[in-house]
């Protein structure tokens, strides 16, 4: 950013904010810090808070058009019944941005549901939640995480995107700080082990409360990530390029990945050590362990139940997404192998935010077609984005000014994503033999539910 700009955006933004004591960030364990492998050498990023956020060909990442900006509907029913749940989640302010901004900052939380945008003009974003700097990764978890938990063992689809600007706290909110493989989570551990850790929990109670019948889940995972349009198993990284097919049954899968069954935390936490270790990494001005994939974490979730001599399964498919951070590539200085890295995130997730924009036309009346099709994450994750899914959107983002305009971006992009309408219903099967299926029309002719 040249200083003249600086001047401008300190002048813009001077004196709306109190200095605040926040912890620093980098004094916070992450995952970041130790269980990746940097990949490539360091890419050197220089911040333009004026440049719109581009796609590959140059065009606005995420669309700043006022007209496309929707005011959400005042109805209380919208907030409480939708399938799409959207939280934001505001990062304390790094050192970098503490000493050349002087604490400057872009945003001011009003409630738990609302935040305003200091630029020009000013904005306001109501979401289902604001979660501020302060918030622990426990309590972002009982907020977000753990009804996830109980829609996907009640035989829901559940999905949970991360989506941010780079080095905005995506991969912190997601994994954390994963520690070491005890079944004790660290306190800095993220969204992902706790999710396990509760559905482990959830799991034991409900098997033993039906124990009568014969309750038995099972859990198998896999871990994948989408790095320049190809797909690589996290867990058998030699298997690339691996092709997307969709079937009636089980929809939108990935042909050859690695399932594996767990049972405990510490399968959990192997397996995300794993994973992690073998996903792309490079440094950049924003962040020096930037993601630079997309990676999809999925644990089918199986039950089994015996009643009136009829097998019952139900199923519910659990995704956790940590996007890669969309990033303004024009002023990124990026060459070669890294400008190619940055053009395909920023492709996949124009092409997301084009597939939000058709899906927020379709729940408003309109005909369009969704182009899910256009990019591996979109076509992998369509049953997430307006089919059978309850979603979880986290956009995170820096109160900074120096990120002013990506902020405003990511809130818009959130606010688009909260307009989306999914499906989502119980995924469940029965199965019993031809006197099972007797008994059972009887019971309901007795019921008077069949004539
Ligand atoms: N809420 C938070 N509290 C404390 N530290 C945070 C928070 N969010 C992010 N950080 C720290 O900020 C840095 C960048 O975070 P992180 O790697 O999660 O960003 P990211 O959005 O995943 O970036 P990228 O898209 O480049 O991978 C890390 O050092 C992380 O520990």
């Amino acid at each position: 950013m040249s200083s003249s700009e600086l001047d401008n955006l300190s002048t813009q933004f001077r004196g709306r904010t109190p200095l605040n004591s926040i912890p620093d960030p980098s004094q916070c364990p992450s995952f970041t810090s130790s269980h990746r492998k940097p990949q490539t050498t360091p890419v050197r990023r220089i911040s333009n808070v004026f440049t719109p956020v581009t796609g590959h060909t140059g065009t606005p990442l995420i669309n700043s058009d006022p007209s496309l900006h929707f005011d959400l509907p005042q109805d209380p029913s919208f907030w409480k019944d939708h399938n799409v749940q959207v939280l934001i989640r505001v990062r304390p302010l790094n050192n970098t941005e503490k000493v050349s901004q002087g604490y400057g900052r872009c945003l001011r939380q009003e409630s738990a549901h609302t935040l305003v945008w200091l630029g020009h003009p000013e904005t306001r974003f109501t979401f289902d939640h604001v979660a501020c700097q302060t918030i622990s990764q426990e309590k972002l978890f009982r907020v977000a995480g753990l009804p996830m938990v109980d829609n996907c063992m009640s035989g829901y689809n559940s999905c949970m995107f991360a989506y941010g600007q780079t080095g905005s706290g995506k991969t912190y909110t997601m994994m954390g700080d994963i520690g070491e493989m005890s079944g004790k989570l660290s306190e800095q551990c993220g969204i992902t082990p706790r999710i396990f850790k509760y559905l482990f929990t959830r799991i034991r109670e409900e098997e033993d409360k039906q124990k009568n019948e014969r309750l038995k889940y099972s859990c198998k995972c896999s871990f994948l990530e989408i790095y320049n349009e190809q797909i690589t198993d996290l867990l058998e990284p030699s298997s690339t390029n691996l092709l997307l097919r969709e079937d009636l049954k089980k929809g939108v899968y990935v042909e050859n990945l690695t399932e594996v069954s767990v049972s405990s935390v510490d399968d959990i936490l192997r397996i995300l050590l794993q994973g992690a270790a073998n996903r792309k990494m490079a440094a950049t001005h924003m962040n020096t362990e930037s993601s630079r994939s997309h990676s999809v974490f999925t644990c089918n979730i199986e039950s089994c139940w015996e009643k009136d001599s009829m097998k019952h399964f139900r199923f519910g498919r659990l995704n956790l997404v940590d996007l890669a951070g969309s990033e303004r590539q024009k002023s990124s200085g990026a060459e070669g192998d890294r400008l190619k890295e940055a053009a395909n995130i920023n492709k996949s997730l124009s092409t997301l935010g084009l597939v939000i924009m058709s899906l927020v036309d379709l729940a408003h009346g309109k005909h369009r077609h969704v182009p899910y099709r256009d990019s591996r994450l979109t076509f992998l994750l369509q049953d997430s984005l307006g089919g059978n899914s309850k979603t979880t959107v986290i956009a995170t983002i820096s109160p900074s000014i120096c990120s002013a305009s990506e902020t405003l971006s990511t809130l818009k992009f959130a606010q688009r994503a909260k307009l989306i309408q999914n499906n989502a219903k119980i995924n469940e099967d029965a199965s019993g033999d031809v006197s099972a299926l007797q008994q059972q029309i009887q019971q309901l002719k007795a019921c008077n539910m069949l004539y």
